[in-house]
């Protein structure tokens, strides 16, 4: 079913990456009435207002609320219970709110905290699972959910109407949307983003702090390289995740050290079969995955060339 959005109003608060580039490819593909904006700087919302983003901007938190159809906020983790606070008071009952915080358990706890029966009917948490190492305003960008997988975790309060609109939102930027229970999501995620930014910013800070591997940095290519972007990203969004989905970050951390414990010995003791099994079952898991994504961009371009 495709629902209208054209005469409803879309806030978004938090005008960084995410929030930003959601603004942008709704405001240029004119999916929404109008496009709100507020963000913690007034520096942000200037810049937001004259890069085009959104049709507003004011500081006036209870009024952008009042009149929002849908919202979506675009803050990091930690911050989002606390702007659940604040425009609570002000939510009308058909206010759908939505997120793209990259933890769902956080956003589901604060919402069964803070928000009534009635918006609870409202209430649909997601992630879109893009983005990248950039942050803040500029960094917005109305492609960057072309072809992106967006994750909706509704809790068994969300009504489906609420569902649909956060779906058909993001198919309107060319996003395809999934539904995942919100646990199960912590515990992909965990594996799947989480553990890989740890080992990256981890591996980036210690060669970077061993002198005499400084060079290195002169010769980064290929794999290292793509550690290094991805080190780059934001610290405080980073740092938010890891408190956020602790317990299902340390789950497959302990499990992935196991493993690396196993393949060091097997350096160790030069057991070149140890590591070949290794080697081996990890190109074909890479085979395997580049089967999956070639299906899905046939899929695409199928369901493109139909439209
Ligand atoms: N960066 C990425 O690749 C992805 C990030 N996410 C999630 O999206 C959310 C936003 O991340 P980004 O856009 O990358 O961050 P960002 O740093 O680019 O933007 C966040 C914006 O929120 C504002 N802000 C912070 N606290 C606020 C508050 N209390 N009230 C109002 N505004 C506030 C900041 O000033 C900034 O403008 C995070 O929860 C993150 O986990 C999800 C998918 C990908
Ligand atoms: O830059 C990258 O490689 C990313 O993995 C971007 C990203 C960061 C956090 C998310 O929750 C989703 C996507």
């Amino acid at each position: 079913m495709t629902v209208n959005l054209t005469d409803k109003n879309l806030l978004v608060i938090g005008l960084g990456l995410i929030g930003g580039s959601l603004a942008k490819a709704c405001r240029q593909n004119k999916i929404f009435a109008s496009i709100s904006g507020f963000s913690r700087k007034a520096e942000t919302m200037s810049d937001a207002l004259s890069l085009g983003l959104v049709d507003e901007v004011s500081d006036d938190l209870q009024a952008l609320v009042s009149k929002a159809d849908v919202i979506f906020l675009a803050v990091p983790i930690l911050s989002t219970p606390i702007v659940m606070a604040q425009i609570q008071p002000y939510l009308r009952n058909d206010t759908i709110v939505t997120d793209g915080g990259s933890v769902k358990g956080t956003v589901v706890k604060a919402g069964l905290e803070l928000l009534t029966d009635a918006q609870l009917k409202m209430f649909v948490p997601g992630h879109p699972i893009a983005g990248s190492e950039r942050s803040g305003v500029t960094a917005a960008d109305e492609h960057l959910y072309i072809d992106h997988r967006i994750i909706l975790t509704p809790i068994a309060e969300t009504e489906p109407e609420a569902v649909q609109v956060v779906s058909q939102m993001w198919k309107s930027v060319g996003a395809e949307v999934d539904i995942m229970a919100w646990d199960y999501h912590d515990e992909v995620l965990a594996a799947t983003s989480h553990l890989p930014h740890m080992l990256a910013f981890n591996l980036v800070d210690t060669l970077s702090k061993q002198s005499e591997n400084r060079e290195i940095f002169n010769y980064a290519a290929g794999g290292f390289r793509d550690f290094t972007r991805i080190a780059a990203s934001d610290p405080t969004m980073w740092h938010d995740i890891f408190i956020a989905n602790h317990r299902a970050i340390l789950k497959v951390l302990d499990s992935y050290l196991d493993e690396l414990h196993k393949l060091r010995n097997a350096v160790a003791v030069s057991d070149g079969e140890y590591m070949k099994f290794v080697f081996q079952e990890a190109k074909e898991a890479r085979e395997h995955f580049s089967e999956i994504l070639e299906n899905r961009a046939r899929r695409l371009q199928r369901s493109a060339t139909h439209e």
